[in-house]
């Protein structure tokens, strides 16, 4: 595996590895992985002549200090298990090579950024969206891997790819869950050993809302559900339970077509904010 930490050799070993003909797979991170993102490395694997992946903690996508100061950082171990499934390629860059001049470019995702994450974390997608796109550029894949489990940040990157027309197929890959249930995030090491106990709680409420709306009834009966069963959990503080269109994000009050209807849900658990989804 080559590892690079500067834009320059990044791109000086792919404009050769473009020009030898090798299609590029790319996974952006901000590593401490886990299974999940191993997942996303493996179809790239299947799918690319050549792996690249990306792990920055990018600072333009924290809304909160305390958040991003303590996100972890495992860069040795996550080199290994890169290196264990195939990985041609590591981008690590410091935050002064991403961004040697403050970024004062601001993206407008429209609707998308009005509801659920966009709401509740101001300037989130715009950081995201800029480093995304920064990557982009630097990497200039033919598939980029995103995970579902950020449901919200997939339709994001798509507007992205469409409004600035990069020439990228997106890659929108199934959530990785742990034997539990419990959606696996970086931000999991982060609970403590009971917080972790009560967390597959989220997963059940999903489940429990989307059995619901399949059996007809409405959108506003099952988030009921949801808030129900969570707020018997006093250790959750539920932030949103939303039924979506899968695509648009947008609330919705009936079922959609199969594989339309997402069931989208944050909530603060001790010092952690989980996010999971179902799309049915
Ligand atoms: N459990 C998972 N299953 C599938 N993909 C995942 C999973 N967790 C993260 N991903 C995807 O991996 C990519 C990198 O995500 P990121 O580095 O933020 O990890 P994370 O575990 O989501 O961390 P956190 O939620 O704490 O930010 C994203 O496309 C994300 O959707
Ligand atoms: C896509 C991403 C790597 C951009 O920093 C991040 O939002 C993430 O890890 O999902
Ligand atoms: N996994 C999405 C990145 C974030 O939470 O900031």
């Amino acid at each position: 595996m080559h590892t690079f930490d500067t834009v320059f050799s990044l791109r000086q070993y792919l404009t050769q590895q473009r020009a030898a003909g090798q299609t590029i797979g790319f996974v952006p991170t901000m590593g401490a992985l886990h299974p999940g993102h191993l997942a996303l490395v493996e179809r790239a694997r299947q799918e690319c002549d050549l792996v690249v992946v990306s792990i920055f903690v990018n600072p333009t996508q924290f809304n909160n200090p305390e958040d991003l100061a303590k996100y972890p950082r495992t860069l040795e171990q996550d080199s290994a298990q890169l290196e264990s499934v195939g990985t041609d390629v590591l981008f690590s860059p410091s935050v002064a090579e991403m961004y040697p001049h403050p970024a004062t470019l601001r993206l407008d995702f429209g609707d998308l950024e009005t509801v659920m994450e966009g709401a509740s974390r101001p300037g989130h997608f715009n950081g995201v969206g800029l480093v995304v796109s920064k990557l982009f550029h630097m990497v200039q894949p033919d598939r980029a891997y995103f995970g579902q489990k950020d449901l919200q940040q997939v339709a994001v990157i798509r507007r992205l790819v469409r409004d600035l027309s990069f020439p990228i197929d997106l890659i929108r890959c199934d959530t990785i869950r742990e034997a539990d249930g419990l959606a696996m995030s970086s931000r999991n090491v982060r609970l403590s050993p009971d917080e972790r106990t009560q967390a597959p709680a989220l997963f059940e409420a999903l489940t429990l809302a989307k059995t619901k709306l399949l059996a007809g009834e409405r959108p506003q009966q099952a988030q009921v559900a949801v808030a129900t069963y969570l707020a018997a959990r006093p250790a959750f503080t539920l932030d949103y339970i939303e039924v979506v269109n899968a695509d648009t994000l947008q609330p919705v009050d009936e079922l959609q077509a199969p594989g339309q209807t997402a069931l989208c849900l944050a909530a603060q658990l001790g010092p952690v904010r989980l996010i999971d989804n179902v799309v049915f």
